[in-house]
């Protein structure tokens, strides 16, 4: 039966309705400018001055600048260089302040680091992570964190040496037929090929054995990973915590995807407790004889902290060594001096080893370190540090409210010529030699290759005194903070340098390399709901040649 409307109700129902809009509209307008000028109101310098930012839209806030520009990390970038080194962003409604100023990144990293608990992810992440040391505040991280220092401390990092090695011979080989086959050169993309052998090797180191991701395998631990990484970064997950409840397909591939890890991991760890190798080297290992040793006072960690801590060391612990290396060997291949000093000393190194690399060998290579720190420097693979703060504040003069989300966004700190002098967009490794003659004339000689990593800043780090005022010291105490700083430094800085500096060995022994003709990097924020970590978007597409000696 049709049910007929006479046009008079038909427009008061429409009425209505415009009304109902109206008042919906109105509210919602006087509720979000009403959180935008509580926010701003909390936070004020103490000579009066309110924090600048661009003023928010109604409920997207700062979003539309951010899809105004290149991409979301060039959006950091830009709101520092128009508003200074304090700005105010909001995503939607919700509100942080993004610093980069040393002194105020020192204050909240170093001194008052107790008053800025890590932020904390969202749950599909923090469910993945669990208990980790990445996750944790307070004492139990403090546990976590001196259980696992061991783990990761020099001596035993050095001890993975033969595998650093090993994997990156594979890689060599890998690379060797893709030449044979294409005749003298190849045109590879290369970040997929350093994600696949850092992931092996991390994955070697963590639990006794690879992923066999540089045979091209995808290992289903892997695929379950990925699965619920990305479900983490879409917008239902990030900005409600009850989505993963509703019976969708999606949510059913979750579960399994978090059950399967859970059982391989599970499976490894109760496996290696009753094989129990006192000899191994591997963290599983070295977690699970620290259970069984008497002279820790701290109480060791439980089964399912031991499987936490491992993910977290997983995933940590390829992708952002990957991006560093992946840029150290694409701004070499632009700069082709710096590539032959490079080449020339590790040759020198070879040589005098006979073709093997050692320890010692690695720890002269002066150069090739002054080149991961440069990179690491000019592209950090994580772009920024998230806290939210317990108390009330100062932070420079300005004073910051308890929960207040802050950012620590380290690609203008580096950028900025204020603390970091002239040039800071060039690529000198020299200026961390220790000849300061050296790495003054390689700032003033130039050279003119074109700077075209987008987005990637070059700048010169300089380290201020914390004890004085002044913003800039004396040369030869320049450092990134690509690590981090303070209690919170990152627990795999050893891991890392070592084996980016083995894998660069081994690659510039073998292979000449250029950047693939038409091809510009770039850099973007990865998805990552936890840290703001950075990858090359699209990769980074060379032409590697074997070199011959
Ligand atoms: C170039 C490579 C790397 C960079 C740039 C890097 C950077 C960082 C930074 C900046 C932090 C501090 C985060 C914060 O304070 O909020 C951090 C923490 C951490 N990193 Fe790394 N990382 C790298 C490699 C690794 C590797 C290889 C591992 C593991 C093998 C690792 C494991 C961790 C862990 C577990 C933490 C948490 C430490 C804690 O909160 O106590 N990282 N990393």
């Amino acid at each position: 039966m049709l049910v007929s409307i006479d046009k008079t109700t038909l427009f008061t129902f429409l009425l209505w309705l415009l009304l109902a809009v109206l008042i919906v509209w109105l509210w919602l307008r006087i509720w979000y400018f009403r959180l935008v000028f509580d926010a701003r109101s909390q936070i004020y310098h103490l000579e009066g001055k309110t924090v600048p930012g661009s003023f928010p839209r109604m409920l997207l806030g700062n979003l539309v600048d951010v899809y105004r520009s290149r991409n979301r990390l060039s959006a950091y970038h830009l709101f520092h260089q128009q508003f200074g080194e304090i700005v105010q962003i909001f995503w939607m409604w919700r509100q942080q302040i993004s610093v980069t100023n040393y002194q105020m990144i020192r204050h909240i990293l170093v001194d008052n680091q107790k008053n800025y608990a890590k932020f904390p992810p969202n749950s599909l992440i923090q469910r993945l992570y669990g208990n980790s040391v990445l996750t944790n505040n307070g004492d139990e991280w403090k546990r976590h964190r001196l259980l696992l220092n061991e783990v990761f401390s020099k001596q035993q990092v050095a001890s993975f040496h033969e595998i650093f090695v090993d994997y990156s011979e594979q890689l060599a080989n890998k690379w060797n037929g893709y030449i044979k086959k294409s005749g003298e050169s190849a045109e590879v993309n290369i970040y997929p090929q350093l994600l696949a052998l850092f992931l092996d090797i991390v994955a070697k180191v963590a639990i006794g054995q690879d992923f066999e991701a540089l045979q091209g395998e995808a290992h289903e631990f892997l695929q379950h990973l990925k699965y619920i990484v990305h479900q983490s970064t879409r917008p239902v997950h990030q900005f409600t915590n009850w989505w993963k409840y509703l019976p969708l397909p999606s949510n059913r591939k979750l579960e399994q995807a978090f059950v399967a890890i859970d059982d391989f991991l599970d499976r490894l760890i109760r496996q290696r407790a009753e094989m129990f190798d006192p000899d191994s080297s591997n963290v599983l290992d070295l977690l699970l004889q620290a259970k069984n040793s008497l002279e820790t006072e701290l109480q060791p960690l439980t089964d399912r902290e031991v499987r936490d801590n491992l993910l977290a060391i997983i995933i940590n612990g390829h992708e952002t060594v990957a991006t560093s290396v992946s840029i150290s060997l694409y701004l070499l291949a632009q700069h082709p001096e710096k590539l032959a000093r490079a080449q020339a000393e590790v040759d020198q190194i070879m040589d005098r080893e006979q073709g093997k690399l050692t320890e010692a060998g690695l720890s002269e290579l002066d150069y090739l370190n002054s080149v991961v720190i440069e990179s690491l420097r000019l592209c950090p693979p994580m772009a920024g540090l998230q806290r939210i703060s317990s108390d009330r504040d100062v932070l420079e003069g300005w004073s910051i409210p308890a929960l207040q989300v802050v950012g620590i966004t380290l690609m203008p700190l580096h950028q900025n010529p204020e603390y970091f002098g002239e040039q800071p967009e060039q690529f000198h490794p020299e200026r961390y030699l220790d000849d300061e003659d050296e790495a003054k004339n390689a700032l003033i000689d130039v050279d003119n290759a074109t700077q075209s990593f987008k987005q990637c800043p070059f700048s010169r780090f300089v380290t201020p005194d914390p004890k004085s005022n002044s913003r800039r010291t004396k040369a030869s105490v320049y450092f990134p903070l690509t690590f981090g700083d303070g209690a919170r430094k990152c627990l795999g800085e050893h891991f890392a340098m070592y084996e980016m500096k083995v894998a660069l060995f081994v690659l510039l022994y073998y292979f000449d390399f250029q950047v693939a003709p038409n091809f510009e990097a770039e850099l973007e924020l990865g998805k990552f709901g936890l840290f703001l970590t950075t990858f090359p978007k699209g990769g980074v597409e060379m032409v590697i040649s074997r070199r011959v000696h």
